[in-house]
């Protein structure tokens, strides 16, 4: 594919029976507010970002807003301020707006806006309609797209939230021009994600693209949002408040989320986390006779090429992190559910994983960085 040039936007259907919502991927879509204008039927948008994303992008956005009243709120930048006081203060603007049952949210930014943006709107009312605006890689290729929305507890990562589905899911990748690159490379972690979970080819793909990718070729770029698009979006039509198969989407996570957890939400990107959260489930997999070195290695091998972490970050004890991993929502019966791997494109969701083999994997990965 060659570059993209602004009249070229790619539409991608999340189809949730009869309630269905479009993303669209290409450039200049921020200020093209006809378009987006249409998902809203009232008067009232309340533009959630964040101190960071505003400056560079509100004013773009707000060309779309004209005629209707609308306010912003601003976080501060970052997974911690991802709090349920923060989505308290989201409220109260909504309420300072005077915002009725048919007012929207308008997520302007990465997941962190986004997964509060939309929990905010899922509560105000008992529910309004919310557009996400991803503004990170990651977000564009996950957080966006399937209506998991939530915060943090210092407990936990995402343990409060609602399943609440965007009207509309605009991704103006001219946004990405001002990513930083560590940022840009934690959105890589969930593409390979999805790769390594349900799609060899697309993995094989990567491979082949990782070079390009790691030096933000546009072209890739946007081939990568659209294919790991397509991917969640036929997940989430099939399933969409994880009762099976979503939960597939999770690999990495229990892992990465023990991890996020552990460094305060400010030691680990998100994506990070789920780099080396693959990795552990991969082992972890190899060890139950599951799944083959081999695999292993071309998953660590890929998201090296990409620029991410792999190793375990030092001065975390594996009995701190399993501690935490037995909150994890998947669990069930007081037993670890997980998320684990039977190779590139294959994963599995096994009941009852035996929490000496999860403590060996994280003592043998901190012994590898000792
Ligand atoms: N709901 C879901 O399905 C889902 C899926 C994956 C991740 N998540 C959540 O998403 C969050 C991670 O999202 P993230 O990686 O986007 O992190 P983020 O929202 O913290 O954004 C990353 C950083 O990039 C900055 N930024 C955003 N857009 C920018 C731009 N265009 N130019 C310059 N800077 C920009 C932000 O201010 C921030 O510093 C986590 O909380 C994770 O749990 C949710
Ligand atoms: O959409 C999903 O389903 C996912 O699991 C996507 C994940 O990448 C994402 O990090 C999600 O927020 C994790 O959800 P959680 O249910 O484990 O909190
Ligand atoms: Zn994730």
């Amino acid at each position: 594919m060659n570059r993209m040039n602004e009249t070229d936007v790619q539409t991608i259907e999340v189809a949730l029976g009869e309630r269905r919502y479009p993303v669209w991927i290409g450039r200049g879509l921020l200020g093209d507010g006809a378009r987006w204008r249409a998902r809203l039927r009232g008067r009232h948008a309340l533009v959630v970002s964040n101190t960071t994303v505003a400056p560079l992008y509100l004013e773009r956005l707000a060309r779309g807003l004209e005629g209707l009243q609308w306010s912003s709120f601003l976080l501060e930048d970052g997974e911690a301020h991802k709090s349920f006081a923060n989505v308290g203060r989201a409220l109260e603007a909504l309420a300072l707006l005077g915002a009725t049952r048919d007012a929207c949210v308008i997520a302007l930014g990465g997941g962190v806006v986004g997964d509060l943006a939309g929990f905010a709107a899922a509560c105000w009312m008992r529910g309004i309609d919310f557009i996400q605006v991803p503004t990170t890689l990651l977000a564009m290729v996950d957080s966006s797209v399937g209506g998991k929305t939530g915060v943090n507890l210092p407990s936990g990562k995402n343990l409060v939230g609602a399943f609440h589905q965007p009207r509309a899911v605009v991704a103006d990748i001219d946004t990405l021009a001002t990513l930083p690159d560590r940022e840009y490379r934690a959105g890589l972690a969930e593409v390979v994600k999805g790769a390594a979970i349900g799609d060899a080819d697309f993995f094989a793909w990567l491979e082949a693209h990782a070079d390009t990718l790691a030096a933000r070729g546009s072209a890739a770029i946007v081939e990568t949002i659209a294919r790991k698009v397509r991917y969640k979006a036929g997940v989430v039509a099939r399933d969409e408040t994880e009762q099976g198969e979503r939960a597939l989407l999770n690999l990495g996570h229990t892992f990465g989320h023990a991890l996020e957890t552990a460094g305060r939400y400010t030691a680990l990107l998100h994506g990070e986390a789920v780099a080396i959260g693959m990795l552990l489930a991969a082992r972890l997999s190899e060890r139950l006779d599951m799944s083959h070195a081999d695999d292993t290695g071309r998953l660590l091998r890929l998201l090296e090429r990409l620029g991410l972490p792999v190793a375990m970050p030092d001065g975390l004890e594996p009995e701190q992190l399993l501690a935490l991993m037995r909150l994890d929502k998947k669990n069930t019966a007081g037993t670890l559910r997980l998320i684990l791997w039977r190779g590139i494109g294959r994963a599995e969701i096994v009941a009852g994983v035996d929490e000496d083999a999860v403590l060996a994997t994280l003592k043998e990965a901190r012994a590898r960085t000792s």
